[in-house]
């Protein structure tokens, strides 16, 4: 794409809106206060960080006053909106040009700064009264003429980008790159082809509902990522059959994360890391506008994926306004002085939004050959028109040496003449000169008649000859003049054609040195596209044998773990079938310990209940004693319980 016509050399543009103060942040007095309401200008002790002064106060707009209690300082910006600006008026303010400049195939971004909680979101989308992006929207789709637009949403969340319009790659981050073409982009980025409002808010509202939010002290819908709407609009020109696009535009629409400090906000855990992020890529920001604004020659903004991605519209081929949000709350008046020396540096950024025009080099060649062919016309019908005054400008040179032979002829008669007259004069001045006297006497009367005839005839001749002689004279000078005109006409006529020529010939020279620097464009274009389409097919070839391999690996894999499961399952079986035998075998060693044990012991015991028998059957024979009750039955288990522990822990191999 080249971007080489209209160019729009200018700053970015700043504008600063004050939130009202909110509930959330309301003391308790003020919530009793009946009167209180979200837009105060200040807070409950009647204090503000952040004012704007009212137009009777400062008739120049776009100024606003700070104080933090000790300091006072004033601001100027492009626009400064007071607590009771209505986002229809935020709008047309910071973004209705952009969007028809967007629309002429000008690059454009809007950006929204401030501290968290200070009213990014509600300024850049907006709730029920909606924000910036979904005005931006309409008017787009309002006023677009033959164009095509495609969305994409992307957050960067811990310095990693992500496409939120993609559920299947929201957990993948997306790399950055750069290219000729489309500048710096994100790769792999979903684009939605969009043909109205509606559909782009659909799709906005799928992508925050995947976006990183959270509850914060300062923000009960804090936004943890920076969110990237971006509009990709392509013009078509409709009079081609092809629909060739002709011009491309990006509109980006920036929602930054809120500046926080750790301490303030209260937040544990990941959140931290969260916020660290965040913090880290605003101070690249930061960094980048202070480096820009004091034009050094070196940029950080590989520093953060953020400065990385918005490279183009900080000082790039864009045309970019940034609404800084600030609140009015003394509690965070350092916030706000930070948020306002952050605008104040970005006014001193320099853009260069230039068109970006799509070259259609087929057309082109078209049009200059069409050209070519009109000169090349032109010139052929100059050199017949010059081949038939050259054959002209030869006809009356012939004509001319034509009359100058006729006069040369005429010359020579009127030499001959003279000659004859002289001739004649001598003969007559020898018939007066007399030889003899009696043939002059003789002669005198003969001749006198004569000579006076010849005298007269003479004069009559001579005089007739003058006159002649003159009429020709007249003629040929007549004739010699009208020759005269047209060759110098003629040599006019050709020398305005000789120069025709040259002007033509300087011209197609140049023209045919732009057809062939278009023609060499169009070969290096052509080389790289074929070039970046051998690439792309080797690389799809690559790809494609890393896949087949893959499968093919995935298949043994799938085999293996095949073989595995079967094994593992025999393995269940076996395990299964070992324990029951165990279980089985142990029952049984149980079953036969308790009947080895009894049959070991009972005689014993046999013994001693005979031996207690007797013991009894003694006493009683003797004096009498006290009864002693019959030894229980369980006494004899509890002794064979008692033993069989005992014997089982010595025996080898036993059950513990
Ligand atoms: N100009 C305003 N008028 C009325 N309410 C506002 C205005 N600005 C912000 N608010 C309210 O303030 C609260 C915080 O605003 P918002 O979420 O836009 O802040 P934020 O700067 O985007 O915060 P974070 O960076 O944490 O995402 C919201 O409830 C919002 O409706």
């Amino acid at each position: 794409m080249s971007s080489k016509s209209t160019s729009a050399n200018e700053r970015v543009k700043v504008y600063c809106r004050l939130r009202p103060q909110i509930i959330q942040e309301a003391t308790p007095e003020d919530l009793e206060d009946p009167t209180f309401v979200t837009g105060t200008t200040t807070t409950s002790n009647g204090e503000a960080a952040v004012a704007i002064p009212t137009p009777e106060k400062s008739p120049r707009n776009g100024r606003l006053m700070f104080r933090d209690g000790t300091n006072a300082k004033e601001f100027e910006f492009d626009g400064c909106f007071a607590q009771d600006t209505t986002q229809a008026f935020v709008y047309q303010t910071v973004a209705s040009d952009l969007v028809q400049s967007v629309l002429q195939g000008y690059n454009a971004t809007i950006m929204a700064y401030g501290q968290t909680g200070s009213g990014k979101t509600h300024t850049m989308m907006g709730g029920d009264d909606q924000g910036i992006i979904p005005r931006c929207l309409t008017d787009l789709f309002e006023s677009r003429n033959c164009t095509r637009i495609h969305l994409s949403y992307v957050q960067i969340y811990c310095e990693r980008v992500f496409d939120v319009l993609e559920p299947s790659t929201a957990s993948t981050a997306l790399s950055i790159r750069e290219n000729e073409e489309d500048g710096v982009f994100v790769d792999g980025v979903q684009k939605r082809l969009v043909h109205n409002v509606e559909e782009c808010l659909h799709w906005i509202q799928v992508g925050n509902a995947n976006r990183t939010v959270a509850a914060t002290k300062m923000n009960a819908h804090s936004s943890r990522s920076h969110a990237i709407i971006s509009m990709h609009v392509e013009r078509i020109d409709s009079s081609q059959s092809k629909n060739e696009i002709v011009q491309k535009s990006q509109f980006h629409l920036v929602d930054l994360a809120g500046s926080e400090r750790v301490k303030k906000s209260l937040i544990r855990g990941t959140h931290v890391n969260e916020l660290k992020a965040i913090n880290l890529s605003l101070s690249a920001l930061g960094n980048c506008i202070s480096a820009l604004s004091k034009q050094q020659s070196h940029i950080p903004y590989r520093d953060s994926k953020l400065t990385r991605l918005l490279q183009y519209s900080l000082g790039g081929n864009a045309k970019t306004a940034l609404v800084l949000t600030v609140t009015p709350e003394m509690t965070e008046a350092s916030e706000s002085h930070a948020t306002l020396q952050f605008g104040q540096r970005a006014m001193q950024i320099q853009v260069q939004a230039r068109v970006n025009i799509v070259p259609d080099y087929k057309r082109l060649v078209e049009q200059l050959q069409a050209k070519v062919d009109a000169y090349e016309d032109k010139l052929n019908g100059m050199d017949i028109e010059l081949q038939s005054s050259r054959d002209q400008q030869a006809l009356l040179l012939n004509q001319l040496d034509e009359a100058k032979v006729d006069t040369s002829k005429f010359a020579f008669e009127v030499e001959a003449l003279k000659t004859a007259m002289q001739m004649q004069t001598t003969i007559i001045h020898h018939q007066k000169t007399p030889h003899d006297g009696q043939e002059n006497k003789c002669n005198d009367e003969v001749n006198t008649s004569p000579s006076i005839a010849t005298n007269e005839i003479l004069e009559q001749m001579e005089a007739k000859l003058h006159e002649l002689t003159m009429q020709h004279r007249k003629e040929l000078n007549t004739l010699k003049q009208r020759f005269d005109f047209q060759v110098e006409t003629h040599k006019q006529v050709a020398n305005r054609a000789n120069q025709e020529w040259q002007n033509i010939e300087h011209e197609l020279s140049s023209e045919r040195t732009a057809h062939l620097e278009t023609c060499r464009e169009l070969r290096e274009s052509k080389e790289k596209y074929f070039f970046l389409e051998s690439n792309h097919i080797d690389r799809i070839a690559e790809m494609c044998q890393e896949k087949k391999e893959l499968e093919l690996q995935n298949q043994a894999q799938l085999k293996l773990i095949q073989q595995l499961q079967a094994t593992t399952s025999l393995l269940e079986l076996k395990v299964k079938e070992l324990q029951q035998g165990k279980s089985e075998l142990s029952l049984s060693i149980d079953a036969n310990f308790v009947n080895e044990m009894e049959t070991l012991y009972s005689d014993a015991i046999t013994k001693l209940q005979l031996r207690v028998e007797s013991l009894e059957a003694n006493k009683a024979t003797k004096a009498p004693e006290p009864v002693r009750l019959p030894a229980p039955m369980t006494r004899k288990d509890s002794l064979v319980k008692k033993a069989v522990p005992k014997i089982g822990r010595v025996m080898p191999g036993g059950r513990r």
